[in-house]
């Protein structure tokens, strides 16, 4: 199966409504120029992950404008879609950092929210309630393990999810330029550790001054970088395949060596 993932440039001064209608192009040309089955956008690529200000103006419900547009756009490509993630109103909750799988024909198939929220005593840490459900979902063949961003930080979330099946995981960001090493390394140590494939999107550009790292990576089950973007807006485009996470835990069985649960 292929896949793309697509690292938006994140600019303040382009209207949120007009950056998802060009992301809704991008995705919807992901088939014909590049035969992908499955597209990758990053986190909260509407607004900007710390554009805080604008957080809970641009919260929209599960199936609002973002979702809209993607959706759209999934089934004209007739593609898999994570679509990164949105600002979610909640009716009756808080809001939440919750990333969207659509189906080729434009459904909902699965909600992850953000289970570690990011910013310490600020932004999202405070104005996000925190999501408690791990989420796999099966696309073209793959079984995928949902995470975002800060969570690539906590290993333990990554193993819960392949005791839940994952074989790769999708990890959309808006990772900042002054962590960048962590994020590669992070992005690697999940894939070496876990035997898995490791999507990781992030976005470019810089926004309410947070310059962003750019450089999303694809890791295979055995730790190699598949593709890495650098700083701009860029499409990855990348073969996967579920014969080499089942050889690379065959070959080096040492998941079956675990002790502690
Ligand atoms: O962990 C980091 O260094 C960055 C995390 C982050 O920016 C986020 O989760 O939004």
């Amino acid at each position: 199966m292929r896949a793309s993932l697509i690292q938006i440039a994140v600019d303040p001064d382009e209207p949120v409504n007009s950056r998802r209608q060009r992301v809704a192009s991008l995705v919807r040309e992901q088939r014909e120029r590049h035969g992908a089955d499955l597209v990758v956008l990053p986190e909260l690529w509407p607004t900007g992950a710390f554009a805080y200000e604008s957080f809970v103006d641009e919260a929209e419900p599960l199936e609002g404008p973002t979702y809209e547009a993607m959706a759209e756009a999934a089934a004209a490509a007739g593609v898999w879609l994570h679509a990164g993630s949105i600002v979610e109103r909640d009716p009756e909750g808080p809001l939440y950092n919750t990333s969207l799988v659509l189906s080729p024909a434009g459904e909902l198939v699965r909600a992850y929210r953000k289970i570690h929220r990011f910013g310490f005593d600020q932004g999202e840490a405070v104005m996000m309630g925190a999501g408690e459900e791990l989420v796999t979902v099966t696309a073209a063949g793959l079984t995928f393990g949902l995470g975002t961003c800060y969570d690539l930080r906590f290993p333990e979330l990554f193993r819960g999810l392949v005791d839940a099946g994952a074989q790769a995981f999708v990890v959309p960001a808006g990772w900042p330029a002054r962590r960048r090493e962590h994020w590669t390394l992070l992005a690697r140590a999940r894939a070496v550790e876990n035997q898995a494939y490791v999507l990781a999107c992030g976005t470019a550009g810089t926004h309410a001054g947070v310059e962003q790292a750019g450089h999303s990576v694809v890791v295979d089950p055995w730790g190699e970088v598949l593709a890495e973007a650098g700083l701009a807006e860029e499409v990855l485009v990348v073969d996967l395949d579920p014969a080499k996470v089942t050889t690379t835990r065959d070959r080096f069985p040492a998941l079956k060596d675990r002790r502690l649960r």
